[in-house]
């Protein structure tokens, strides 16, 4: 069996559909899922000043926190993150810096990651911050596995974004374009095979 953790954030639940659905894609692939939001971390009163925040929160209150336990487990690992003037929130970021006393032992080498983000605009900043991501990964010794266009959903009218899946919003709250739904499954569908394929192939 394959172990897949899907760990994100989101404010207005834009991340959080696109967390579903490549979790919704990598348990179809035959994996075990583990879907994760970090913790938040804004001040209660910023969340209750916006009515979509606060809805969201209260409506993913039993969506599990991640713990660096989840990314130990996992084989393979996909991260989402609203981007904040170009680059990932703070929440996972914060999560991430959790990660040094299993990095130093060792426990994040060879961790399938792939990373998928959600911004206001088309120029907004998704490969920046799927980049910034990025670096974090380099440091773990994890295999960074892109979407790439490696598949035709890749050429669909809202997609395109090589680096990672990337919906565009309009800062609507669960403004998801069905593509990027699609585009995200492939995503996970294309880390949970390679997690495997490697998997199998480190244990040969
Ligand atoms: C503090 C802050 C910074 C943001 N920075 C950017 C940005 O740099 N580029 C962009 O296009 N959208 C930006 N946005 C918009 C969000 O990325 C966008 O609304 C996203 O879809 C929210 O995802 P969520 O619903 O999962 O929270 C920002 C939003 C906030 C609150």
């Amino acid at each position: 069996m394959t172990n897949v953790a899907v760990i994100y954030y989101s404010s207005t639940g834009n991340i959080h559909k696109m967390a579903e659905a490549a979790a919704a894609e990598a348990e179809k692939s035959g994996a075990d899922v583990r879907l994760r939001k970090v913790a938040e971390l804004a001040p209660r009163a910023a969340v209750e000043s916006n009515p979509a925040w606060a809805a969201h929160a209260e409506a993913t209150e039993d969506v599990p926190e991640a713990t660096p336990d989840d990314l130990v487990w996992a084989d393979a690992v996909l991260f989402g993150t609203p981007t904040r003037f170009g680059l990932p929130a703070a929440q996972l970021k914060q999560f991430l810096d959790t990660t040094g006393g299993i990095w130093a032992q060792g426990k994040l080498a060879d961790k399938v990651v792939s990373s998928f983000t959600s911004t206001n605009n088309v120029h907004g900043g998704q490969e920046s911050t799927i980049l910034a991501l990025n670096n974090t990964f380099y440091h773990w010794g994890a295999i960074i596995v892109p979407p790439g266009f490696t598949d035709p959903v890749q050429f669909e009218k809202a997609n395109g974004n090589p680096y990672g899946a990337s919906s565009v919003t309009h800062n609507e709250p669960g403004n998801v374009h069905p593509d990027n739904l699609a585009a995200v499954a492939y995503q996970a569908r294309r880390a949970t095979e390679i997690a495997t394929a490697l998997k199998a192939g480190l244990s040969a």
